[in-house]
Order: structure tokens, then sequence, then C-alpha cells
């Protein structure tokens, strides 16, 4: 057998991305190259302007100035739900789940509102068995199968985060979007997010948000730092972080908490 190596497709392409507010430069001429398949982490000093980035690139917010291509498609000034027909989805710092419904009654939400079907839906068993299918694959890949049927507010911080990696999930992405998957969790938990995010990376390409420098390590192939909205550094995460500029931004924060 022959192998042949072949340069793997760029995910996600932003060229000179700016976003202005009000003559404040939040993101000023941003280059990011992701490939395919790759787990890229955005970090930076706190208003680097990550989230910024973030809402740029899922269409919440329109650039000043510069493009965004996913997987070689312009989808540049695009609405969210426009960019998310292009595979790309996106978690939230925050929690947004009902406290009341089991995780199994969200997935089953997410995965209507992606059809039209509406009561159609409900009359065909075939259709129904397969939905159910769906449900119990997104559940079990994010390690809730145990929990599909208690009250979602029953549960650990974690495993709500868990979910709504789920509820993410249910759009196919095949660009992943996560903004802090670990904020605000314990040891344990960090470390289980971080297994989860390695696996449901496998087949997907993820940019991830995060300030805990241990997450980044373990899982990023490589890392943009940002820094009053520039890129400070770009490259694989050892060599990111021994970079002398990478230092001082950080210690100078540091200085300045
Ligand atoms: N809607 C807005 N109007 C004006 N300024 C804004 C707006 N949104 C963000 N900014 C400013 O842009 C800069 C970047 O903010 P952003 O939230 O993107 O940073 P960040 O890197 O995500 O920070 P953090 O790590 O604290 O979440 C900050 O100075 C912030 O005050």
């Amino acid at each position: 057998m022959t192998s042949t190596t072949s340069t793997p497709r760029c995910a996600l392409r932003t060229e000179g991305l700016t976003k202005d507010f009000r003559g404040f430069r939040a993101v000023s001429s941003v280059d990011l190259e992701v490939a395919e398949g790759t787990v890229h982490a955005l970090v930076g000093p706190n208003g680097a302007g990550k989230t910024t980035l973030f809402n740029l690139l899922t269409g919440f917010l329109r650039p000043s100035s510069g493009r965004i291509r996913v997987f070689g498609d312009d989808v540049t000034g695009m609405a969210p739900e426009r960019i998310t027909r292009h595979g790309v989805a996106r978690s939230f710092q925050i929690t947004s789940l009902f406290e009341n419904l089991t995780p199994r009654e969200h997935v089953e939400i997410a995965l209507q509102g992606l059809t039209n079907q509406g009561l159609r839906f409900w009359r065909s068993e075939k259709l129904l068995g397969r939905r159910r299918e769906e449900v119990d694959r997104l559940l079990a890949e994010v390690g809730l199968t145990e929990l599909a049927d208690r009250p979602t507010g029953l549960m650990a911080y974690g495993q709500k985060r868990a979910l709504e990696l789920a509820l993410v999930l249910a759009v196919e992405p095949k660009l992943l979007l996560l903004d802090e998957p670990t904020a605000g969790m314990g040891i344990e938990d960090v470390d289980r997010t971080i297994e989860l995010v390695r696996r449901i990376a496998a087949g997907r390409t993820v940019v991830f948000v995060d300030h805990n420098m241990h997450v980044v390590g373990q899982l990023a192939d490589r890392v943009t730092v940002l820094q009053q909205g520039a890129v400070l550094a770009e490259g694989p995460y050892d060599e990111v972080r021994a970079d002398a500029r990478v230092i001082t931004a950080y210690l100078g924060e540091a200085h300045s908490a």
C-alpha cells in the first residue's frame, strides 16, 4: 500500500479580522489558521479579545473589517444560524439548562429543533426509534447515560457542563468552539472534561478558550495568544509558553491583579 501525505484542509481561517467598539479596537487584524482535525486554544490575559473573537467567528458580532472562512467558505457577516449550517457550533461559559428537565429531554428538544418534522415526527414509530438511538448515543458520548432520566437540577456542575456539550454535538458540528469548558470546575471535573473534550475532538476540529494552562497544555495542538486584541504568539504549547513576550504578558497580568 502506498501512503500519501496531504496537507490537512483549513477548518477555520481569519484574515485581518478586526472589531471596533466605538473607537476601541477589541480585535485587531487577527490572522488565524486552524487545520482540520486539530485542537486549537485561544489564550490571553483578561480583556485580550477572546470572547469578542468567538462572537465574531459565530456571527454574534459583525466584524468591522477582515474575513472569516470556514472549510473554505466565506462566512463573514453571516447570522449565527447560517454559520451553524456551515458546521460550526459553540458552547457558552454560562450554563443555560432547565433544572426540571432531564438530560434526555434536553437532548430530545435540541434534536427536534434541528428538524422541521414537528408533529409528523411523533406519528412515525421508525423516526421515533431512530431519534431515541440518537439521544442515547449523544448522552453516552458525554458520559451521562446513567443520569439520563434524572432532573438536571440534581446534577453536579461538571455533569451540567457535559450535558451542554451533548447539546452542542446534537447539531453534528465539524468545527466546535468551546468557551472556557473548564471554567469554575474543581480539579476532578477539569480532568474529566479534558478527557471528554479529547474524546469529542476525534474526527472534529475544536477551538477553545481557557484560562487554565494545564488544560491548554493537555488538549491543544496549537495555541494562539492574544494581547490587546492582536496575536502576540502562535505555535505548539511548549514553544508558546517559553516565549518571552508571552511570559511578560502574563506576568503583567499577575502584577496588575
Ligand atoms: N460590546 C462592547 N462594547 C465595548 N467594549 C467591549 C464590548 N465587548 C468587549 N469590549 C471590550 O473589548 C475588550 C476585549 O473583551 P473580551 O471580552 O473579548 O476579552 P476576553 O479576552 O474574552 O476577556 P476575559 O478573559 O476577561 O473573558 C475589553 O477591553 C472589553 O472591555
